[in-house]
């Protein structure tokens, strides 16, 4: 037997992937990553009317950019594919002719407002709706006249009555359902493309997938996905679910309605390890919780049996305090290129590399390294109520005597603190506060050594002259 865990992420190509959605990829790649074995990228865009293409590359690149790579699948071969379903149509009908060759499937004629018209009466006498089995009970003879000629019809598979079904998942436990409470499920639909049940179910058996992790809005789909498997003779693979991921508010994430997209996260300047590490502890618990891992590290330490039950709610704060972690710990190279395009046109030429190992401590998005970059070379901005009362309180000797210090030492720093010092009197907080104001127009940020150095002796002079003219 082979026993290579195989994992798999099979997203609909309808919407650009959420937290919920690469948390769901994230677990799957870093339980394969752990056991030595493959993750897959399955495309399941049977339902042409919502699936893009557009969407299909951006989830790829998703994937990619959060450096969760598949070794199996779409776009990276394996000889199980295709792995776009819209390809596999010969592969459904094959499959679909052995149920229907068995008995095991039957066409249905209910249209959606019966359908509608059976849910509410069952729902009123307080049962749980499902399919009243209608057109089982059709004539084999009359339900090949009514095909015949053309009428719209779905098929449908014929659940075993009386049985239990029972399955261990690997996250929650042992499972066990009742056939008698599951209706004829639909396999194919009316426009003839197989349904989610159907396709899901045979591709992960016919593509070797060993472990099936997936939300827990799939758990009431496993007991039927295991009779089709079983109606085929095929292999099942073990089930894990997940507990969903809410929005802030507690409402579910959606592709449909673009809620915490990973493309505006990376868009914002969110680092892939910083999503990484935070969506690797949605609902899954690490010893040393507060450690900062690599992918590899995460893979490593995974485990399905520490993943909690209790539904996980994005957190934001979170999320910052791991992109805090996450760009500290970046190169001089890394930071370069993670602010580069932000701060493109706004840092002059030749001095890129200064700014960036001088502010890269002080930022945690490129939006921020862009707005250092204004407030460096451009102008430093108007000055909030608070800095003004500093310049203030400081006077306007204070601003005279540095730019005079400034003109005698020129711009090396200690010399010149050392002289504003001695002329002043003014020390610690005093005298560095309204020299950082002055400079750069905030109280808060980088060095000022590297500041002085990095805009030169005529702009501080010209920054000091403002300060003068404020007092
Ligand atoms: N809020 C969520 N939290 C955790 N996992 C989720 C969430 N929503 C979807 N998933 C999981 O993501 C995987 C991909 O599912 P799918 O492509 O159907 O995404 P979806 O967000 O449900 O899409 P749609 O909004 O188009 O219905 C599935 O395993 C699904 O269970």
């Amino acid at each position: 037997m082979n026993d290579t865990v195989t994992t798999r992420f099979a997203p609909s190509p309808t919407g650009h992937i959420h937290v919920g959605n690469a948390r769901t990829a994230l677990f799957n790649a870093l339980l394969a990553r752990g056991r030595g074995g493959h993750f897959m990228l399955r495309v399941e865009d049977t339902d042409a009317e919502r699936s893009r293409d557009n969407f299909l590359t951006s989830l790829m690149e998703d994937l990619r950019w959060l450096g969760l790579d598949w070794s199996l699948g779409h776009d990276a071969g394996g000889e199980q594919g295709p792995y776009r379903q819209s390809e596999r149509q010969a592969i459904y009908a094959r499959h679909f002719k052995r149920l229907d060759d068995a008995g095991l499937i039957y066409p249905c004629f209910c249209t959606p407002e019966q359908l509608k018209r059976s849910r509410a009466a069952q729902r009123a006498a307080g049962k749980p709706p499902r399919y009243a089995g209608t057109c089982a009970r059709l004539d084999p003879d009359e339900a090949r006249r009514r095909l015949e000629s053309g009428e719209p019809a779905s098929w449908r598979f014929r659940v075993p009555s009386g049985r239990r079904i029972e399955f261990e998942d690997f996250i929650r436990g042992p499972q066990s359902f009742q056939s008698d409470e599951i209706g004829d499920f639909v396999i194919r639909r009316t426009d003839g493309t197989p349904a989610f049940f159907f396709s899901n179910a045979l591709d992960d058996a016919l593509m070797g997938v060993s472990h099936v992790m997936r939300g827990e809005d799939h758990l009431t789909n496993t007991p039927r996905q295991l009779l089709l498997l079983e109606a085929l003779d095929l292999p099942a693979p073990v089930y894990g679910h997940l507990p969903l991921i809410a929005d802030s508010d507690g409402g579910p994430l959606s592709k449909r309605a673009g809620s915490l997209g990973i493309r505006d996260f990376r868009a914002e300047g969110y680092l892939p390890l910083a999503l990484l590490n935070y969506m690797a502890r949605l609902g899954h618990r690490y010893d040393e919780e507060d450690r900062f891992r690599s992918l590899e590290e995460l893979a490593a330490d995974f485990a399905p049996g520490r993943v909690g039950r209790a539904p996980a709610r994005y957190d934001a704060q979170q999320l910052l305090h791991w992109q805090k972690v996450a760009v500290a710990r970046l190169d001089a190279d890394a930071a370069w290129q993670w602010m580069a395009d932000a701060v493109a046109g706004a840092v002059p030429p030749g001095k890129a590399r200064a700014f960036c190992d001088l502010i890269r401590h002080n930022v945690v998005f490129p939006a921020e390294a862009r707005a250092w970059a204004r407030r460096l070379f451009d102008h430093p901005g108007d000055l909030d109520a608070d800095t003004r009362a500093v310049v203030e309180e400081s006077g306007r000797e204070f601003f005279e005597a540095a730019l005079d210090a400034l003109e005698a030492t020129g711009p090396d720093y200690q010399e010149w603190v050392d002289r504003i010092r001695q002329t002043t009197g003014a020390r610690g907080k005093k005298l560095f506060m309204p020299l950082r104001i002055a400079l750069t127009g905030s109280r808060r940020g980088p060095e000022l050594d590297g500041v002085l150095t990095l805009i030169g002796q005529t702009e501080a002079a010209r920054r000091l002259e403002r300060c003068i003219g404020l007092t």
